[in-house]
């Protein structure tokens, strides 16, 4: 049991057992996921960070009930992932952002709460203030492609946080973007889930955004994916960006790095 589980107010929103997934192949079968015991608490934020092709993505899917499993046992909230997804318990943004590029910016964080057929005015609303809390106020009746990738990216966490998951999930989303703008969109996702404590499920290539972003990050190693290393981050829950020039971020970015070059042998 880490330090964090062992905190009298940990609550477990996400738990894995012996977890496998092999994708099926007509040639050979890939074992993606190998044995993944992992327990995620309710407002943590969570990085999962390893070499590409290591299941990062799989296990995001899995969680999400995007992806079935081939053994072990995985639990949301104490429900199946299926039973969690029918409960909306899920926001997903991926790393392109997957905008309608012929409705508005308001349209399209608009589009998931339309469709679980919540009133219109309600509806507009919750869209107006979750594109203000992503800083894009007035660029409302913009259309997707009038705007930079990191602005469309935003976007794309305003629609996930529209309907308040229990669990927001994002797969590699500032991946394409400048390491200027992600660093900013860094630290506006950080100052957005300290003001929500939602608990985050995060995948990244970049240790640094690991490092910046997590309260535990989760080292895997390469295919068959297992988990090398949790480490609970000792950095401070609020962030800034002289952090990144601190004393521990460098030590913790070392750590990272080791355990993924142990995780590779
Ligand atoms: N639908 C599928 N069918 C067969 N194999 C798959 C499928 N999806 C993923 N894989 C394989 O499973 C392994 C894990 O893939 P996954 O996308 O989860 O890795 P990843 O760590 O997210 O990679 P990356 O960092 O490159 O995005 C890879 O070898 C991949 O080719």
């Amino acid at each position: 049991m880490s330090e964090a589980e062992a905190n009298p107010h940990f609550r477990p929103v996400v738990k894995t057992k012996a977890l496998n997934v092999i994708y099926p192949a007509a040639d050979q079968p890939v074992h993606a996921l190998s044995n993944i015991d992992l327990v995620i608490g309710k407002g943590e934020f969570v990085s999962l960070i390893g070499p590409s092709g290591c299941g990062k993505t799989t296990l995001l899917r899995v969680i999400a009930d995007l992806e079935p499993i081939t053994s072990g046992t995985v639990f949301v909230n104490e429900m199946s992932p299926s039973e969690a997804r029918q409960a909306r318990a899920y926001g997903y943004v991926f790393q392109a952002p997957t905008l309608l590029m012929w409705r508005t910016v308001l349209e399209n964080v608009m589009l998931p709460l339309i469709i679980q057929r919540r009133p219109v005015q309600e509806v507009q609303q919750i869209a107006k203030e979750q594109l203000a809390k992503v800083g894009l106020q007035g660029f409302e009746d913009k259309y997707p492609w009038q705007l930079s990738g990191g602005m469309q990216q935003r976007v794309s966490i305003a629609r996930a946080l529209g309907f308040e998951p229990k669990i927001l999930m994002m797969d590699e989303p500032f991946g394409a973007l400048d390491e200027i703008t992600r660093n900013h969109l860094n630290q506006q996702l950080q100052e957005l889930w300290l003001e929500q404590q939602r608990t985050v499920v995060f995948v990244t290539h970049s240790i640094s955004e690991a490092v910046y972003l997590s309260t535990k990050i989760v080292v895997m190693s390469p295919r068959p994916g297992r988990i090398v290393d949790i480490i609970d981050s000792p950095l401070p829950r609020e962030r800034s960006a002289a952090l990144r020039d601190s004393e521990a971020f460098i030590q913790l970015a070392q750590q990272v790095r080791d355990a993924l070059k142990d995780g590779a042998l």
